[in-house]
């Protein structure tokens, strides 16, 4: 039992350390980075795709419904994968304007997570509380609360979000995995890439004897929404460079009851930030909780 506890302790002081360190790479980056297009930093409307507020404002409708949604999404198979438009290509481009001039920076960088080596964490680099809570709270909720009401989706209460990069000499493809996650965006910014489509197979607690497998196409500009637990991962490119946003958006309401990584309770300690999602973010007498099993 003490050793049990000692471990515990010891991963729990892990986790604190490595929360540190995210806080002071971010803490050097607000105060020493240069940015290039200070613009992509606060969303705006003119960044939105057309096509992308038409959804919003059919989903924030009365008697907006899934059916009625279906109408302006692209479905693939039986797997609820949709694609739908989200950015403009001048945003696209502007934002990878950005991560270049960040990338090419002498500041600090954390990787985005245990299997991309290459892209950028939008929380350190400060685009968390006036881009991306924004789009997720005012922008994605209505759409992922008729595509997903079983896995929280009116409830997405927290994210991480980051851009990964693939391109010859750096990361090429992304091997099988789901995301801790209850529904992800996947955006496509670009740049001109071959190959590199995306492939999803089985929901991880459905899994069927044989799984299928689907590969779906990354298009400039858009996105695609899936469950976290959805099984995918990103073939190899050929040639260019791709670069892709992806939102892990979370549901504390679905992981504090099981957690989506080891399918069991979680086990709950204290942790800054967002943490891994598991406990509502807006009430302050709560602590912010991260689940000790799950992956970074
Ligand atoms: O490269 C992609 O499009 C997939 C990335 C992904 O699945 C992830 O980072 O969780
Ligand atoms: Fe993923």
């Amino acid at each position: 039992m003490a050793a049990v506890l000692r471990e515990i302790e010891a991963e729990v002081q892990r986790r604190k350390h490595l929360v540190h360190q995210s806080a002071e790479r971010k803490a050097i980056i607000s105060q020493c980075y240069k940015r290039k297009h200070s613009e992509v930093y606060t969303l705006q409307d003119s960044f939105l795709a057309p096509g992308f507020l038409e959804i919003v404002r059919y989903c924030t409708s009365p008697d907006a419904n899934l059916h009625g949604l279906l109408r302006y999404t692209e479905s693939f198979s039986d797997k609820r994968i949709f694609r739908l438009p989200v950015f403009t290509e001048e945003f696209c481009q502007a934002f990878i304007e950005e991560l270049e001039n960040f990338e090419q920076s002498d500041m600090p960088k954390g990787r985005p997570n245990s299997m991309n080596n290459y892209g950028v964490l939008l929380n350190e680099l400060g685009m968390d509380e006036s881009f991306i809570t924004p789009l997720r709270e005012k922008y994605l909720r209505p759409i992922t609360a008729l595509l997903y009401p079983d896995l929280g989706g009116a409830c997405l209460d927290s994210h991480k979000a980051f851009v990964v990069k693939y391109s010859l000499h750096e990361d090429l493809d992304l091997s099988s995995h789901y995301d801790n996650a209850e529904v992800t965006l996947n955006v496509s910014l670009g740049k001109d890439f071959t190959e590199g489509n995306l492939y999803f197979g089985d929901f991880r607690q459905d899994p069927s004897p044989v799984p299928s497998y689907i590969e779906v196409e990354h298009v400039g500009t858009q996105g695609l929404l899936h469950r976290g637990g959805q099984i995918h991962g990103a073939l190899p490119i050929a040639s260019g460079e791709r670069w892709n946003l992806i939102i892990w958006m979370r549901s504390s309401a679905i992981r504090n009851q099981l957690c989506p990584m080891c399918n069991q309770k979680p086990q709950l300690v204290e942790a800054e930030g967002f943490g891994d999602g598991f406990t509502e973010t807006c009430e302050e007498d709560v602590p912010e909780t991260v689940d000790l099993c799950s992956v970074w």
